[in-house]
């Protein structure tokens, strides 16, 4: 059955209560390219393979080794000449070959047992698995095998250079590499390599009504379930959070005396939190005391007071800051929506620029008004075998069990309508 989220048309947060043209907010598309502005592109250092995963590669990397280095048998079996088996024969064993072992040549109408993994001799041209072969004694004593016929040159032997070929490009740069990237890497006997320094991040959540999380709780706090998210989220996309206190208080002072001192020391601030409109909203006045606001509120929903701003520093550059929406869904839909990507910038790196987008079925229906909403959705097959969005049924931006388990993010373009059954546009949540 079709589940209906609330309607997008009114706000969940009741904020579309204020009056807020479209012309007053400003579309994603050029939040993201204030974000692309005035990035900074970390710098590239020399590290452990085994120290790699999720960096990105700074530069192509060009295979020097064929792998394998060798014609290798891939079944444990008996290798011989497709021409001396025929449609069937008897050949005596003139050699054992184990895996890690130099091979003989192979003498003439003879075969050699080996195993998975073993150096092809020369001479042989085919490896039957040893399953279909008979063994006995020959009459002078020497073991023989029977191979069954007629076989096909090339079977069960994995050739030289089948997997990478020396010369040729290995990783790409701008790859995050994973665990196989990591194993490409050691299969060409690397044990360093070149990557992006991991964009260094200060991670502010701020309000009063925050505590803790292990912390009794008192009348008018809350759990700050913001800051372990964020953190995660920018370990998730390769950055390093090395300023997260546990909050900054609810005054311009704090909020601009916490902003100027990661300034120096960091690539990136993240606030979360006190972009908004109210006097207890200090993020936007701070960062404007400190440097510029580039953009603020977004015809997006969640998310809508997203702040991007730059700070300066005393180095002479200007670092960004993303301030995030205090509410939990907002948070987390705008790290999606603008981390991910800023982070790619950072580190050039292709695929966190972009999420992935699919068209698949809606089993929901939904409106919008002046906001492009983002609907957290999961994704399982309906009856016919064809792919369905199905919401999460309560879509508020402070319900953070929207968010857990989500899929990817239905777009719902400002204005629009969405039927059960239509084809609609997701952002498929991947790391
Ligand atoms: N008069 C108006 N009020 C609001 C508007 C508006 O346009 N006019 N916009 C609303 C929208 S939309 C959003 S989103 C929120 C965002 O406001 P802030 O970024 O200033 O966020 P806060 O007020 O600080 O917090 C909002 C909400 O989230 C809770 N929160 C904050 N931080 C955390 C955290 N680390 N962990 C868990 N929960 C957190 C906070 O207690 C509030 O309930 O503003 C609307 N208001
Ligand atoms: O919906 Mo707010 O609650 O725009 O992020």
């Amino acid at each position: 059955m079709p589940t209906e989220p609330p309607s997008t048309e009114n706000d969940s947060c009741g904020c579309d209560s204020i009056p807020a043209s479209a012309a007053s907010l400003a579309p994603l598309a050029s939040a993201l390219e204030a974000l692309r502005a005035h990035c900074i592109l970390m710098e590239v250092e020399n590290i452990p393979v085994s120290e790699a995963s999720g960096r990105v590669l700074a530069e192509d990397v060009l295979a020097q080794l064929d792998v394998p280095p060798a014609d290798n048998s891939q079944m444990d079996g008996y290798c011989a000449r497709v021409a001396d088996i025929g449609d069937g024969c008897w050949l005596p064993i003139s050699q054992r070959i184990a895996a890690g072992y130099a091979p003989q040549p192979l003498g003439h109408k003879s075969c050699g047992r080996l195993f998975t993994g073993a150096e092809i001799p020369d001479g042989a041209d085919v490896v039957i698995m040893q399953e279909e072969v008979t063994l006995r004694d020959g009459s002078d004593g020497t073991p023989e095998a029977w191979l069954p016929g007629p076989r096909a040159q090339g079977d069960n032997i994995r050739a030289r250079g089948r997997d990478v070929v020396s010369g040729n490009r290995l990783l790409a740069a701008g790859m995050r590499l994973d665990a196989a990237a990591l194993g490409l890497l050691g299969g060409q006997g690397l044990s360093n390599v070149t990557v992006r320094r991991k964009v260094r991040v200060a991670l502010f959540a701020t309000g009063d009504e925050l505590i803790e999380p292990g912390q009794p709780l008192a009348r008018g706090q809350i759990y700050n379930s913001n800051r372990v998210m964020l953190s995660q989220m920018l370990n998730d996309f390769g950055a390093d959070v090395v300023i997260a206190p546990l909050k900054v208080a609810d005054t311009f002072e704090a909020t601009r005396d916490a902003l100027a001192s990661a300034a120096d020391q960091v690539d990136l601030i993240v606030t979360c939190g006190g972009v908004s409109v109210g006097e207890e909203d200090h993020v936007r006045p701070a960062i404007e005391s400190l440097g510029s606001i580039d953009l603020w509120r977004l015809a997006i929903k969640p998310g809508k007071p997203l702040a991007l701003g730059r700070i300066d520093t005393l180095t002479g550059n200007a670092i960004r800051v993303v301030g995030l929406p205090g509410n939990p869904v907002s948070s987390w839909v705008g790290a999606w929506l603008f981390l991910r990507p800023l982070l790619g910038e950072m580190t050039d790196c292709h695929a966190l620029r972009e999420l992935p987008r699919l068209n698949v079925r809606a089993a929901f229906s939904a409106k919008t008004a002046i906001r492009q909403d983002h609907l957290r959705v999961r994704l399982a097959p309906g009856r016919d075998g064809q792919l369905e969005a199905h919401a999460f049924p309560d879509q508020n931006s402070a319900v953070l069990s929207s968010c857990a388990g989500a899929e990817a993010l239905a777009i719902i373009p400002p204005e629009s309508r969405v039927a059960a059954g239509d084809s609609v546009e997701c952002l498929w949540l991947t790391h």
